[in-house]
């Protein structure tokens, strides 16, 4: 019997005011696979992101995680789901080492919390900078830092809105390869990026929006070789 996907999203859209944001869309993501979407700006990338992890209610269709509805007030589903998207959150006043620290207790984590953080600063490359306060980070490792704090979180799907923002070449390889490591450990993954490259190393299916319209689906070197339009 084949496994249940772990995210289904079922003809869901979006309408704000008159403009239909995205059109009606099905996509079904199972665990250990990365789904990433591309798309111009403005084709409806975000507002997918948004609505697959809770922040947003669809104008049509349903969302459901592990079986269950997700909705914008349902926090025991949305807990299951870590999400980088435009907002740096952290407190201003703890060093990046505490900061990741509240956010493991915050998430439930015990003893075990400073093994995470120490594995999570050392996975996002902030080791060096363990004591240093979030405001005093380059923008590549703030991004970091928000990569870290949702690895330091219990996580069974990963929603990442352009997750390669602000990182160098380099950083965005080692991305991809922490990407790599979460899709082997278990996680469900979904992104958004403008990076092919990205989209190469890490995904199992690409999705093409243009105007909130699927306008290309399938295995990344079909689809990023243009033979899927
Ligand atoms: N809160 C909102 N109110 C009104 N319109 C919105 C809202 N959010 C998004 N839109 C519109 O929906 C469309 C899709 O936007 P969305 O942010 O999903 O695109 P995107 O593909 O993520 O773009 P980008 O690559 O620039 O991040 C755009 O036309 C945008 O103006």
């Amino acid at each position: 019997m084949a496994t249940p996907a772990l995210l289904e999203l079922s003809g869901v859209s979006r309408t704000y005011g008159e403009r239909e944001a995205l059109a009606p869309i099905d996509l079904k993501l199972h665990a250990r696979r990365c789904v990433v979407l591309l798309g111009a700006n403005g084709s409806g990338k975000s507002t997918l992101l948004r609505i697959a992890c809770g922040r947003d209610t669809p104008t049509s269709g349903t969302v459901r995680l592990g079986g269950s509805a997700l909705t914008e007030e349902d926090v025991r589903v949305r807990t299951q789901i870590g999400v980088v998207g435009d907002q740096v959150g952290y407190y201003p006043d703890l060093t990046v080492a505490e900061h990741l620290h509240l956010v493991a207790v915050a998430h439930g984590a015990g003893d075990e919390a400073d093994e995470l953080v120490a594995g999570a600063l050392v996975d996002c490359r902030l080791d060096e900078h363990a004591d240093a306060l979030p405001g005093s980070l380059s923008s590549g490792q703030t991004q970091a830092l928000l990569l870290a704090s949702v690895l330091v979180r219990p996580r069974r799907l990963l929603v990442l809105d352009e997750p390669e923002q602000r990182l160098d070449p380099a950083a965005r390889d080692w991305l991809a390869g922490v990407l790599a490591a979460e899709k082997q450990a278990g996680t469900a993954l979904l992104i958004a990026t403008h990076h092919t490259d990205l989209a190469a190393a890490v995904a199992d299916r690409v999705v093409v929006l243009r105007e909130g319209e699927v306008v290309a689906d399938g295995k990344p070197d079909r689809v990023l070789a243009g033979d899927i339009a």
